[in-house]
């Protein structure tokens, strides 16, 4: 059984990736979390873009441990924000990975800002790299609006604040959506669902 690990040091973000691999059903590969592994460094995310990032993380488990490695690279893209926070999703107050504080930061920038112009999209890129440097990289994205509030308890990071444009989220806030809502609509499900054939075919 080939053995592919998903190298995310955000748990949350891990468990949607884990989520939708399984529901995928893809015989034959096991995956596994950074847990199941020697630890290595984590590499600065210098990108520019959130493929760069993806491929930097992807690259660098697949070199650390000898194993096909699947990295996500992610954020929010805010039209009234010439498509910032974006690749610095994850810092943008900041301090890396503070949601609250980062939801905070987005939610006084965009104070000024009306309805109608609230438009965002959600942005994952995944890239899949094999020890002898096969690199597949893809992208998923989701549209939808900046909120007033925070709405909402499952998710994470930004969920709370972004209302999908999709009619199956009637309104709610992508945390209000049930995990396995979240997955059918959201940037990361888009994103794999296209890896999924590189994924059938490692298996042995
Ligand atoms: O790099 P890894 O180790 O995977 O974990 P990370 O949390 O640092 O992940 P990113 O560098 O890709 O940063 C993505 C940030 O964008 C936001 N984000 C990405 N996907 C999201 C989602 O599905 N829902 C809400 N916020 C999301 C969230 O704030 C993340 O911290
Ligand atoms: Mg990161």
């Amino acid at each position: 059984m080939s053995k592919v690990l998903l190298a995310s040091r955000n748990r949350k973000k891990l468990a949607e990736l884990q989520r939708v691999v399984d529901a995928a059903g893809i015989t034959g590969v096991e995956v596994i979390g950074l847990d199941a592994v020697p630890e290595f460094p984590e590499e600065p995310e210098t990108g520019a873009t959130f493929e760069e990032n993806a491929l930097i993380k992807a690259r660098s488990g697949a070199r650390a441990t000898g194993l096909v490695c699947l990295a996500d690279d992610s954020g929010i893209a805010v039209d009234a924000l010439n498509g910032m926070p974006g690749v610095l999703s994850a810092r943008w107050s900041g301090s890396h990975g503070d949601d609250a504080a980062n939801n905070a930061l987005l939610l006084a920038q965009l104070s000024d800002t009306p309805d109608d112009r609230r438009g965002a999209a959600f942005v994952s890129a995944c890239a899949l790299v094999t020890p002898d440097g096969t690199e597949t990289v893809v992208r998923g994205e989701w549209r939808g609006r900046v909120l007033r509030e925070e709405r909402g308890p499952h998710g994470f990071g930004y969920d709370p604040l972004f209302a999908p444009d999709d009619d199956l989220a009637a309104g709610r806030s992508s945390a209000e959506l049930t995990p396995a809502e979240k997955d059918a609509l959201s940037h990361r499900g888009k994103a794999l669902a296209q890896l999924v054939p590189a994924l059938r075919a490692l298996a042995d």
